[in-house]
This record gives C-alpha cells, sequence and structure tokens, in this order.
C-alpha cells in the first residue's frame, strides 16, 4: 500500500477533509526560514495535532536551525513524525536520537548521503534553501532508481497532483507519496474534492503498479 501525507494543512475543517478522505499522514508546517502560507505557529500546530483522529499521524514539517529546537519543538506541538528540510546528514543523526520518527526532505543527488540517516527520505523538488512546496515534478525515472537502490524508505513528492499521482505511482513505487499544493484551492487552504481525489488516486496507482 502507497502511503499518503497531505501537507500544509493550517484549518481544522481541511484536517478533518484528509483524514475524512483516508490519508494517513497529515504535514504541519512551522518554524521554517522561508515565507509560506502554509507555515503556522507552533500553538496553531499543536491544536491541529490534538485534533487529528487515531490512526492519522501527525507530522511536524520544520527547517531547523539547531537540532535541539526541532526536537524542543516537536515536544511542544506534540507530533507523531518529524520531518526536516535542508539539514546534513550528522545533523539528521542527530535529531532521530531524539525522535520515535524522522523523515528527511532532499532532491534526488542528495538522497544516498542520508541512507541509514532517517526512517524515510521526502525526495522531493527543493528549492536552493532546501525548502519544498515548490509545486514542480522531478525526474521520476531518477526517484525509482533510488527507490530500487536504498534501504531508507522513499517518498515521493514535488509537483504531484490528483490529475498526475496514479502515473507517478505507477512509475515510482515509492513507500509514500506528499502533496501540499497540489491539494489547496489557494495557499494555505485544501480544496477537499482534490484531497479526495488525490487519495483516491494514488490508491488506483498503487493497483496498477501492483
Ligand atoms: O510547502 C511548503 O511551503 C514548505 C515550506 C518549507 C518547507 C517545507 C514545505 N513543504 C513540505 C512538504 O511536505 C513537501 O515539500 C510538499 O509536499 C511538496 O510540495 P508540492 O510540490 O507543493 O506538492
Amino acid at each position: 500500500m502507497t502511503r499518503v501525507k497531505v501537507c500544509g494543512v493550517t484549518r481544522e475543517a481541511d484536517l478533518r477533509a484528509v483524514a475524512d478522505a483516508g490519508a494517513d499522514a497529515v504535514g504541519l508546517i512551522s518554524g521554517v526560514s522561508v515565507d509560506t502560507p502554509r507555515e503556522v505557529s507552533p500553538e496553531r500546530a499543536a491544536s491541529l495535532a490534538a485534533a487529528a483522529p487515531p490512526f492519522l499521524t501527525s507530522v511536524l514539517v520544520t527547517m531547523p536551525e539547531r537540532a535541539s529546537d526541532t526536537v524542543a519543538l516537536a515536544e511542544r506541538v506534540g507530533v507523531d513524525a518529524v520531518q526536516v528540510h535542508g539539514v546534513d546528514p550528522e545533523t539528521a543523526v542527530e535529531l532521530r536520537s531524539h525522535v520515535r520518527t524522522l523523515v528527511v526532505a532532499t532532491d534526488a543527488d542528495r538522497a544516498p548521503a542520508y541512507e541509514g540517516c532517517a526512517d524515510g527520505l521526502l525526495v522531493d523538488s527543493v528549492d536552493e534553501s532546501g525548502a519544498g512546496g515548490t509545486g514542480e515534478t522531478h525526474d521520476w525515472a531518477r526517484t525509482r532508481e533510488l527507490v530500487d537502490s536504498l534501504e531508507t524508505p522513499v517518498v515521493l513528492a514535488g509537483g504531484l497532483t490528483p490529475e498526475n499521482v496514479g502515473e507517478a505511482v505507477e512509475t515510482v513505487g515509492p513507500y509514500g507519496v506528499d502533496v501540499a499544493s497540489g491539494t489547496e484551492a489557494s495557499g494555505g487552504v485544501k480544496d477537499h474534492d482534490r484531497v479526495r481525489a488525490f487519495v483516491r488516486n494514488t490508491r488506483r496507482g498503487a493497483e496498477v503498479a501492483l
């Protein structure tokens, strides 16, 4: 089964829509050094995490300046897992010793350097700061090679939409997929029909890939 994470939720109604659509995880973006409409305060992230129903994994998505800040933020927000952008492998190893589940976001070229440093690798179309949410796809064939060569589970992200996720899953065969802008009505606001279609089309793509 291909796991689905819907990232950049800022409102409780959107969190419910993500859960009702059957997604596996929800991403709450806080403590990032870029300007994004998907960022929420730690307080808001905590309130959203507390509203997540059973079996919907809450994920803090952040860009650490120091590993210790991220550990404190994750405890304050009260999430099940942490996804970090813009960290080197050594910082990932340090962070992983303090959080239960660590996902590192990286581009395809750098992904092999994180093998064994994280519980999951999110292969994304990152900008120069390492931030995601670009809405751009990357070379799926290259990510397929990573899926085949790495032990660490690979999550495909970057420019995924309800329209292309089925083909993406068939091509890459990832552990999971992650979407932010492709399920939005506007910055930070989810389109519930697109959230439902994204989850549905991921499942269909995964069936074809079997
Ligand atoms: O989405 C953001 O604005 C963002 C900013 C800083 C760090 C991470 C961010 N997004 C995190 C993500 O989980 C993925 O990058 C995202 O799902 C992929 O985005 P998109 O291409 O818009 O689907």
